[in-house]
């Protein structure tokens, strides 16, 4: 079985520290670009992360520098790991040192990011066609991973998002193993809208803990919630039934649930009183659901998707719309058959 044995993983944070990780147990070679200097030196040098994946013992095989062109030069497959707001200006500065595979074709692109850019609401998969050299072959990785765990190599599923079957089963191949297991799906849409819904929907969830609606109604949001996903990806070309996977169903389940969740844990502080500004400026860890609610907002909008949760977000965490009027708006909405 085919599979790729250099990668560079660009973004050292929790997940991409996870993957380098994961990478390394698979038997891979692995470099990773961190955005900050003193993480790669930490990597290298403590094989520890101690800014954005703590208490964790890194692999000692895993180099990491702050240096793109170091990072790609050799690789057969880049994992593109920054926070979705930066994947558009690194990928571009990537694209400039994109290493070329056989017959002189630009190696695969997996995003592992999840969100919607703001600027343009457009999907990752989207942003890095747009930036990275003609003709990059792209793939998604998405799923319910929280990267500590990843990292510590407890047993995590995933969905691995491909057109190309053959290079989507090299990218399994190079990076799944017993404690890391990637699903293969031809659905590179319904799994990047899958990753990126499903953060604003677990900072409802947080809200619905933090202001103790109860559990009823936590349940009430995944299930709605995963209705506005299925809406969202098949406007966009993404198929139902990939929302029901790993990278739709399996990651709302983890993240409406967990306070291991940034997303989930930012929804119960602003559900509690805070407001997401208070809360985001004592965090230096991504929170995407923050970005993902705006950048959703406008596209729902233009494209005539009818998702009130998602909008409800929005409304609390950039309009400062009260909290209580707006779960108020949201609960005498109009009844409707289920199926729509
Ligand atoms: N942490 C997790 O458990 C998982 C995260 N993800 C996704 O992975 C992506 C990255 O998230 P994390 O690794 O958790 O990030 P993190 O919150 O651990 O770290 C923030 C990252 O942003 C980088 N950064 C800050 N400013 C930057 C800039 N101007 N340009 C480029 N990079 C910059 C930092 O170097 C750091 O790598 C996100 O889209 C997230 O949703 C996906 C699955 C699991
Ligand atoms: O995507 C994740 C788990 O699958 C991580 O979720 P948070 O960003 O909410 O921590």
């Amino acid at each position: 079985m085919q599979y790729f044995t250099r990668l560079a993983v660009i973004g050292a944070g929790a997940w991409g520290s996870a993957l380098a990780q994961t990478a390394r147990r698979a038997g891979r070679q692995v470099c990773l670009w961190a955005h900050e200097p003193e993480t790669a030196r930490a990597i290298t040098e403590d094989h520890a992360n101690p800014d954005y994946l703590p208490d964790v013992a890194l692999d000692p095989g895993i180099t990491a520098t702050a240096d793109l062109a170091q990072a790609l030069a050799g690789a057969e497959a880049v994992l593109l790991v920054t926070p979705a707001q930066h994947l558009a200006t690194v990928g571009a500065q990537a694209a400039a040192h994109w290493p070329l595979g056989r017959g002189g074709r630009p190696v695969p692109a997996v995003i592992c990011a999840k969100g919607i850019a703001l600027d343009s609401g457009r999907l990752m998969s989207q942003e890095a066609a747009r930036v990275l050299p003609a003709g990059t072959p792209l793939a998604a990785l998405s799923g319910p991973t929280f990267a500590a765990e990843v990292a510590r190599g407890l047993p995590t599923a995933v969905t691995l998002a491909c057109a190309d079957a053959e290079l989507g089963a090299a990218l399994v191949e190079t990076l799944g193993g017993p404690s890391f297991r990637p699903y293969l799906s031809d659905d590179l849409i319904g799994a990047e809208v899958g990753g990126a819904v499903k953060n604003v929907l677990a900072i409802a969830c947080g809200i619905v803990e933090g202001r103790g609606l109860g559990d009823n109604a936590r349940a009430a949001l995944i299930t709605r919630g995963l209705a506005e996903i299925t809406r969202l990806a098949v406007a966009l070309g993404g198929q139902p039934g990939t929302v029901m996977g790993l990278c739709g169903l399996g990651d709302l389940m983890l993240t409406a649930s967990s306070l291991q969740s940034r997303n989930y844990s930012l929804g119960v502080a602003v559900g509690q009183g805070h407001s997401a500004a208070q809360v985001m400026a004592g965090r230096r860890a991504v929170t995407e659901g923050v970005s993902t609610a705006q950048a959703l907002a406008g596209l729902a909008e233009t494209l005539g998707v009818e998702m009130p949760i998602c909008q409800a977000v929005n409304a609390i965490v950039h309009q400062d719309a009260d909290l209580d009027d707006t779960i108020s708006g949201l609960l005498n909405r109009p009844f409707k058959m289920e199926g729509n």
